[in-house]
């Protein structure tokens, strides 16, 4: 089982995600968004679900406009959805950091994003995010309005200890994917894939490590495969 096999989305219905997003998104969603969309699925076909969910880029790019965000900070760019689709949310003059292990991915989305005119807001860094952000915090860089984590699931915990310290009193950290697919609720024994199994253990851990973390409020969204937003309170 890979990939191929996972849900498309947490929703019992796939009728009812379909309903969602032919109805609410896609006669909304941007051109250059849409073009990212289906040259993802031309180039990389079912690992194209590692994208942001269309519905979750529609909620969090209202979220950004109501935050007035305008600093922001991206762990895990793929061909770019969430990326642009920040960069469309934030006003003119806004900056995000982009940070990716891999550049070919995002080359795939790269002339979108220069079609919709947004790479002027954009830093992309090719690189392991763990090293970045840290050289970040010894650097004194801080006051991220928003950071949205979507990467190597098993460093969540760790990244979490240094984006709280990255992110402004009252800024969100998003962490994707904390439902991993419903499998959260599963019962240990079940049957379950390696993908599906690995990824779940890290995220029961996450959801545990979160809940009980003082210094943030808490909401876990059953949006795409599972948002927590995580707001630091001091
Ligand atoms: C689920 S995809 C991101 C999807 C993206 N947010 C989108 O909307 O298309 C995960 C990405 O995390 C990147 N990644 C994995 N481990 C990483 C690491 N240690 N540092 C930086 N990026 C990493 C992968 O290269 C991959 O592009």
């Amino acid at each position: 089982m890979g990939y191929n096999d996972l849900p498309t989305s947490i929703l019992q219905s796939e009728a009812l995600t379909k309903y969602i997003l032919e109805t609410s998104v896609y006669p909304r969603e941007h051109e250059q968004l849409k073009e990212i969309r289906e040259a993802t699925v031309e180039k990389y076909g079912s690992v194209s679900i590692m994208s942001l969910a269309p519905d979750e880029a529609q909620f969090l790019s209202m979220l950004l406009k109501v935050m007035n965000a305008k600093k922001t900070l991206e762990i895990g760019v793929f061909t770019g959805y969430s990326l642009l689709t920040t960069a469309l949310a934030l006003p003119e003059h806004a900056k995000i950091t982009a940070i990716d292990i891999n550049k070919e991915a995002f080359e795939v989305g790269l002339p979108f994003i220069r079609k919709a005119g947004m790479e002027y807001k954009i830093n992309f860094i090719e690189s392991d995010a763990m090293s970045v952000i840290k050289e970040m915090l010894s650097n004194g860089e801080e006051g991220f309005d928003f950071v949205f984590v979507d990467a190597d699931k098993e460093n969540y915990i760790k990244y979490h200890e240094i984006l709280i310290q990255l992110v402004k009193v009252g800024g969100i950290i998003a962490y994707d994917n904390t439902l991993w697919f419903g499998s959260v609720a599963f019962a240990e024994g079940d049957e379950m894939s390696e993908v599906l199994r690995t990824h779940r253990e890290s995220m029961l851990k996450l959801n545990s490590h979160l809940v009980s973390d003082p210094r943030i409020e808490l909401s876990h969204l059953s949006i795409g495969d599972g948002l927590t937003l995580c707001r630091r309170l001091y």
